[in-house]
């Protein structure tokens, strides 16, 4: 019988929350992976389901189903078991909403592990959620280079076989204790095949971090106000001014970011040149993709643009850098995401 200190709680049962679960639930001998549904129609969905998770690899490839998972209603009864691992694969904006069910149950024996695109949000989860230091649980961040989707609740299509991620525990003062604590979760996540995640330190984590914010600045607000796919961004030159004037902001605030003034990583790979190519590089591998940000304004849900180029501008604020391009961008998918929820309700 595994400890609690060896099971696995998952937050968010999305595209993202369905592959990491199908995919730990896929290793010999899984560790105990619960699933936390934050709607009774949801739990209910999933029990009539017999608490199974599907995946298939593209949208013709044969279904494989993972069984076992226990699952959780989050709510009014709440449960006082304390969470040793959690994963949150919620969008962005939704983490503090998110984990406030179940802060009761997190702390310092805790390790939380983000799967999600955009910064800030441990910055909100310190604030709002664990302002005292000392009792604070460890961070864990995965990049998720996948493509997935869901087909239906609880069946995953995961887009291709060349997809990989990014693992490391963020960066805080008592780093070795830290270090010992996130090691379950670590082993399991890199021991996962389909996930193919790397494990990276600190400063390589946050390089990464910083590239794939500056491809979400460009692809993600364009994509969703223009409404087309990747590849479109990098094909049409009328663009070209905007996206040089959105990643001269992101330079700036980048190369003059505090926190990376004392971590080993060259100021040079955020300069405009090295961000453009960092941005061709994932337009021209994701061509044919519909971004994120596309997806959630189409379906009329709110966007991470807060945690994107709303990041940039916070940071350039606090710097004194002129931000006016993101800014603009960042306005625009807001009052289009106004008008989307707005059509929704008429
Ligand atoms: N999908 C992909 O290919 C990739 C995704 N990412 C990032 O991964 C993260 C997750 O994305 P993805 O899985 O696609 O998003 P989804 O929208 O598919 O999943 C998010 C899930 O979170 C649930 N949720 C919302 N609010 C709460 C809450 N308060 N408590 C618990 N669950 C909640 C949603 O439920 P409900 O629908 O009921 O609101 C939904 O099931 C995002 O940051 C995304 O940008 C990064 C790279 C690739
Ligand atoms: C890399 C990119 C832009 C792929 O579509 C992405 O991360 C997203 O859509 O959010």
């Amino acid at each position: 019988m595994p400890s609690p200190t060896q099971s696995i709680h998952i937050l968010g049962l999305g595209s993202i929350g369905t592959f990491v679960a199908h995919s730990i639930r896929s290793l010999p001998s899984p560790p105990p992976v619960t699933l936390l549904a934050h709607r009774p129609a949801l739990y209910q969905e999933f029990a009539s389901r017999g608490w199974k998770l599907g995946l298939r690899l593209t949208e013709d490839g044969p279904l494989q189903e993972r069984g076992d998972f226990n699952g959780e209603l989050l709510g009014k009864t709440p449960s006082t078991n304390p969470i040793h691992n959690l994963i949150v694969a919620v969008k962005a904006s939704a983490t503090v909403s998110a984990l406030e069910p179940i802060k009761h149950r997190l702390g310092r024996h805790s390790t939380i592990c983000l799967f999600q695109n955009g910064m800030g949000q441990i910055d909100d989860l310190n604030e709002r959620i664990f302002p005292d230091a000392s009792t604070r649980p460890t961070y864990m961040f995965g990049i998720m280079r996948h493509g997935v989707y869901l087909r239906s609740l609880a069946e995953a299509i995961l887009a291709g076989a060349n997809g990989s991620a990014s693992l490391g525990i963020v960066d805080s003062n008592d780093q070795e204790s830290r270090r010992s604590q996130a090691e379950f979760l670590m082993d399991v996540l890199l021991r996962a095949p389909s996930l193919n995640c790397e494990r990276l330190q600190w400063a390589d984590l946050f390089k990464v971090q910083l590239f794939k914010l500056a491809v979400n600045c460009v692809l993600n607000p364009l994509t969703a106000i223009l409404d087309v796919r990747n590849g479109c961004i990098g094909e049409n030159s009328n663009l070209w001014p905007l996206h040089d004037r959105l990643l001269q902001e992101i330079s700036t605030v980048f190369q003059n970011l505090p926190e990376l003034q004392s971590l080993p990583i060259d100021r040079n790979l955020f300069s405009v040149p090295s961000l453009k190519s960092v941005v061709s590089d994932m337009v021209e591998k994701t061509a044919q993709n519909s971004s994120s940000m596309r997806e959630d304004m189409r379906k009329g849900r709110a966007t991470e643009i807060e945690y994107i180029n709303g990041w940039i501008l916070r940071r350039g604020k606090e710097l004194g850098i002129n931000c006016d391009t993101n800014a603009c961008l960042t306005q625009l998918v807001l009052a289009k995401s106004q008008i989307g929820m707005n059509d929704g309700a008429r």
